[in-house]
């Protein structure tokens, strides 16, 4: 439905995208994830027809975009800065994309349209509001209404809930996908937020320096993340890299020989490599291989808690159930346990980039 073949853009000096691919099917709903200054903004942009790619093709439904005015491209773009009309009320800025010429409704229905998106925004009560009155919150959501009241063959939505405190993000996020529109919709969402790409992603893509690195669903990419940058994006708190190298008989060691796993690296002996496992496939009480330490700091988060534990000259986080962690204090003793079969490997970071993942035997 979305198909970008081969963009890229400059600005003077500044690489935004360098040769960059994505497909996003028909009807799909595909997270953009990707730090500040990646590209996304411009990736969105360059698909709206706002910004002329340098070289490379926009295909809307396989159609090329070259020479399509935005206007005529079918797309409906949020902006992180969205432009209302402040004088006017939520109702006529949400109205007005119908009133177009392209997207006129009789009246009854355009009225209807307009309503549901409302409430499904929890805005309902605030249509008679000039938007100059609104919350910066309540702004961000007319504006997504805009975008979402017409008739469109794909949303651009570029960080539509970042104005909004944590709870209402948190309620919105669970909201977004149920909305009709967004259901029919092929929608192509922009995040810097790794929890809102694998909560709202059929599939992301993870994008830096202005290319696309991997692209997967949330199972791929946690469980197959391609290099350990894109491991370290996705999970909070962040995945344990320890460094270390293969053994042998295909095992990891620790350089002070303090951490040892059975990885089953499909790398030969002696090879530098970063072992991966994420903080909640640390347990205190499961079984698995064992590994022994001293606790070096403790802190609650909500219901479970985090230890630092040290374990020679590194240290790991976990995340273990409140229970577990009753009366831990630092230097204690601690075992704890791992399940092999959810560690990552992956080649040393280097300066050509972040350590690429190794298969298993
Ligand atoms: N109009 C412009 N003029 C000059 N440089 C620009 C322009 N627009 C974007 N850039 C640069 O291009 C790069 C990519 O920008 P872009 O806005 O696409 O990133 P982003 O991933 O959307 O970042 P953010 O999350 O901060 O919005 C950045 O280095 C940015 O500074």
């Amino acid at each position: 439905m979305i198909g970008l073949r081969g963009i890229s853009k400059s600005y003077g000096p500044v690489t935004a995208l360098d040769g960059l691919e994505l497909d996003v099917r028909e009807g799909e709903f595909f997270c953009l994830l990707g730090p500040s200054g990646a590209g996304k903004t411009t990736t969105l942009k360059t698909i709206a027809g706002l910004e002329r790619p340098d070289s490379g093709t926009v295909l809307l439904d396989g159609e090329d975009m070259a020479g399509v005015e935005p206007y005529d491209r079918g797309v409906a773009m949020c902006f992180e800065s969205f432009a209302l009309y402040p004088h006017k009320s939520a109702y006529d800025n949400l109205a007005s994309p119908l009133r177009s010429p392209r997207h006129r409704l009789p009246a009854a229905e355009a009225r209807d349209r307009v309503h549901a998106i409302a409430e499904l925004l929890g805005i309902g009560f605030l249509l008679d509001r000039p938007v100059g009155l609104l919350s910066n919150g309540q702004r961000q959501r007319v504006a997504l209404g805009r975008v979402l009241v017409r008739p469109a063959r794909a949303f651009l939505l570029d960080e539509p809930l970042s104005h909004l405190d944590a709870k209402l993000r948190q309620q919105m996020r669970a909201e977004l996908k149920a909305i009709g529109a967004v259901q029919r919709t092929t929608t192509l969402y922009v995040t810097h937020d790794s929890v809102e790409a694998l909560a709202l992603g059929d599939r992301t893509g993870v994008i830096r320096d202005g290319r696309i690195v991997q692209t997967g669903t949330r199972e791929e990419i946690w469980y197959e993340p391609r290099d350990t940058e894109v491991a370290r994006a996705f999970g909070r708190p962040r995945i344990n890299l320890l460094p270390g190298t293969v053994t042998e008989d295909g095992g990891f060691r620790s350089p002070d020989g303090k951490v040892e796993l059975p990885v089953r690296a499909a790398a030969p002996a002696g090879t530098e490599v970063l072992v991966g496992v994420r903080p909640r496939d640390l347990s205190l009480t499961a079984p698995g291989h064992e590994l022994t330490g001293s606790v070096y700091v403790t802190e609650v988060l909500g219901r479970s808690v985090e230890v630092t534990v040290r374990l020679g000259g590194q240290h790991v986080s976990l995340v273990a159930p409140r229970g577990d962690t009753a009366g831990l204090r630092p230097d204690d003793p601690v075992r704890l346990t791992v399940r092999p079969e959810n560690l990552l490997l992956f080649e040393a970071d280097g300066p050509e980039g972040p350590g690429r993942r190794i298969g298993k035997r």
